[in-house]
């Protein structure tokens, strides 16, 4: 609860220091004006029924000073507020992307519990400023409601009794209606993410083709409606039941109100208080009622704000117990990355990565060798995928050779993919080890290890920024080298893919661009290429099925250009993904995979002659070819 606290204050204080310090400000004077008005307006009733029409008039102009101060005041509060609502919400979200991209391995994004606690947490990130500025209202009002107190306590203590023994039922229904929407909001998350996956399947132009084709737009607009359906009457409900418990809170109130009016009207009969008294007790309680109930939802939206704080402590946490570089540079690496990420120039990411490596050092940890000796060895390794029961992966001992081209093979499903992401250390194996030169992968930060490799995975993606930033960003620091990105691009054999674009290497692409232009998928996969070929000397380079929208010599062509550069380069290691034969007999090492388990291994002669699976895997695309 105090970490959490300090956790809400700290990012507001962050946000802007001279701003947070004239908002308390604003709101210790707000409270004070408040407070002044009820005394004026005694002091006002008890000189004009004494018959001082002079004194009365100035104590009437102080009240209506002070009343005119207070909304003065309140608006001010307000528009500071929002714009540093604004502020913080967009600080937290660049954290929240920083701290989930920044945790090395991807297991994370395919659990349903972590994803439902970010989407909660990315909705409320605007909110939590006003947590702040709620924590500063119960402050305010509480300090108002004080000095009511005390006010009116001198008029009687039994009045005080009957107004202050309303607040405190109130609070505590006011609370538990707050806790409703939330667990409401929490509980239909899951429902709320299918609804929105399905809704933008719909809308989405990568999708479009096979939906129209499919006619399924009615339907999943229909599934996407129902579920919608699901979660507003869950939202709905909750907020009905909130609503009811506010109104039960608000009774209370007006019930003590009531009574403690009339308790002072009868002390005013009796002779033993003032009329001034009966004005004051009016005016305070009024004050009291609106304060109180202002103070209850100040008091909920408190309570979300810490809810939404300790979701990020969470998400802090959890990037720092999975990223060693994190672990040791406390609450600012990670404002310190994002600064790194949205920074666009090639200076200024050097320097940040210099800074970086630094914080590294200090974290400890083995570095990867500057060049292979004997290669990558996995011992008896297996996986499992996390939220899974059925290993993907069973007992693969294998030894990837310092220089060699690698081809995995296999029917679809036998786990070529994921034998590459725990090679690349996108997840961590169930059992046995993955060896670098002997040295376990796992002692190895991530981080070092993701910057000696390349990869193009199946599902590359299209970023749609200009041609040459598209490429350029499979090595950041060199991100605005030309020079470095026209390399890349004729490593891959991409070079004309740019040179046919209307502004070359500065044509904006894709959709997201007002005029971007449209490529076609064998040209995005030859940016992926490229892209991958930005960095110059990785130690491993994957080539999981980029080039399936290639022809069969073209991606011999580029296997055997890229095959040729690794063995030039430091003893790299290349592992090609491919189900098409012609490139995979240009491997030196051939592994096949069935099941999760490696059944066949060598050479392509060799494993002809051996008349396994491999041999009928090649006779069936053979006859597959002829036929
Ligand atoms: N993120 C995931 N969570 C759970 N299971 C997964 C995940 N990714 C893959 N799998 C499962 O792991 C198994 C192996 O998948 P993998 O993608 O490694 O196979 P593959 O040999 O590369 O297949 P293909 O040739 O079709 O690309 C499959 O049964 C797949 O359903």
């Amino acid at each position: 609860m105090t970490a959490t606290l300090r956790t809400l204050l700290t990012l507001a204080w962050r946000t802007d220091r001279r701003a947070f310090l004239a908002l308390v400000a604003f709101l210790a004077l707000g409270a004070v004006s408040q407070g002044l008005v009820g005394v004026f307006l005694r002091a006002l009733t008890d000189t004009a029924t004494a018959g001082h029409g002079v004194q009365a008039s100035l104590w009437g102009l102080a009240a209506g000073a002070a009343l005119a101060t207070g909304v003065a005041l309140g608006r001010a509060e307000l528009a500071l507020m929002e714009e540093l609502a604004e502020r913080m919400g967009l600080s937290v979200q660049e954290e929240i992307l920083t701290l989930t991209s920044g945790v090395p391995t991807i297991e994370h994004l395919e659990r349903p519990a972590y994803l439902d606690k970010l989407a909660t947490l990315r909705d409320e990130s605007r909110q939590l400023y006003f947590a702040v500025w709620a924590l500063a209202l119960v402050a305010e009002h509480a300090v108002q409601i004080g000095l009511g107190v005390v006010l009116i306590a001198a008029v009687h203590p039994l009045v005080t009794l009957l107004l202050g023994g309303a607040v405190l039922p109130s609070l505590l229904v006011r609370g538990r209606a707050a806790r409703h929407v939330d667990a409401a909001t929490e509980g239909t998350a899951e429902t709320a993410r299918l609804e929105q996956h399905l809704s933008e399947s719909v809308t989405t132009p990568r999708t479009a083709k096979e939906i129209r084709l499919s006619r399924a737009a009615p339907a999943l607009e229909a599934m996407a409606a129902q579920r919608w359906e699901e979660v507003s009457a869950g939202l709905s409900r909750a907020r009905v039941r909130a609503a009811l418990l506010t109104f039960a809170g608000s009774g209370t109130f007006l019930a003590g109100y009531v009574s403690a009016l009339g308790c002072t009207a009868w002390l005013a009969a009796q002779g033993r208080a003032t009329a001034g008294d009966v004005v004051l007790v009016a005016t305070v309680g009024v004050q009291f009622v609106t304060q109180a109930s202002r103070l209850a939802f100040h008091v909920g939206s408190v309570a979300a704000g810490l809810r939404a704080a300790a979701r990020l402590t969470w998400l802090r946490a959890y990037a720092r117990t999975h990223d060693s570089a994190l672990a040791e540079s406390g609450d600012d690496a990670p404002r310190a990355r994002a600064r790194a990420a949205t920074r666009s120039h090639g200076r200024d990411h050097g320097r940040e990565r210099g800074r970086e490596r630094g914080r590294e050092r200090a974290a400890g940890g083995v570095e990867p060798p500057e060049s292979f000796a004997q290669g990558i060895t996995l011992r008896n390794v297996s996986f499992t995928y996390p939220g899974t029961t059925l290993p993907v992966l069973r007992g693969i001992d294998l030894s990837l050779p310092a220089g060699a081209t690698v081809a995995l093979v296999g029917s679809h499903r036998s786990g070529k993919t994921t034998l590459a992401k725990l090679l690349c250390g996108l997840y961590q194996p169930s059992g046995g080890e993955i060896l670098l030169d002997g040295v376990p992968l796992r002692d190895m930060p991530a981080v070092r290890w993701r910057r000696r490799i390349s990869a193009v995975f199946q599902d590359w993606v299209p970023f749609e920024l200009t041609a040459a930033e598209t490429v350029g960003i499979g090595d950041l620091p060199r991100m605005d080298d030309r020079a470095a990105v026209k390399q890349a691009l004729e490593r891959a054999g991409a070079t004309e893919v740019v040179a046919g674009l209307p502004r070359g290497p500065d044509t904006e692409l894709g959709d997201s661009f007002e005029g971007g232009v449209k490529l076609s998928g064998g040209q995005w996969q030859r940016l992926a290429l490229a892209r991958a070929s930005m960095r110059e000397e990785p130690l491993l380079l994957v080539l999981d099925e980029p080039t399936a929208s290639l022809d069969a010599p073209a991606e011999s062509a580029v296997f055997a250009r890229y095959a040729q550069a690794a063995r030039r380069h430091r003893a790299a290691i290349t592992l090609l993904i491919t189900h098409r034969f012609p490139t995979v007999r240009m491997a030196d090492l051939i592994v096949v995979l069935d099941g999760g388990r490696i059944v066949e291994q060598g050479g392509h002669g060799e494993l002809m002659a051996r008349a396994g699976v491999y041999a009928e895997l090649h006779a069936i695309q053979r006859a597959a070819a002829d036929g």
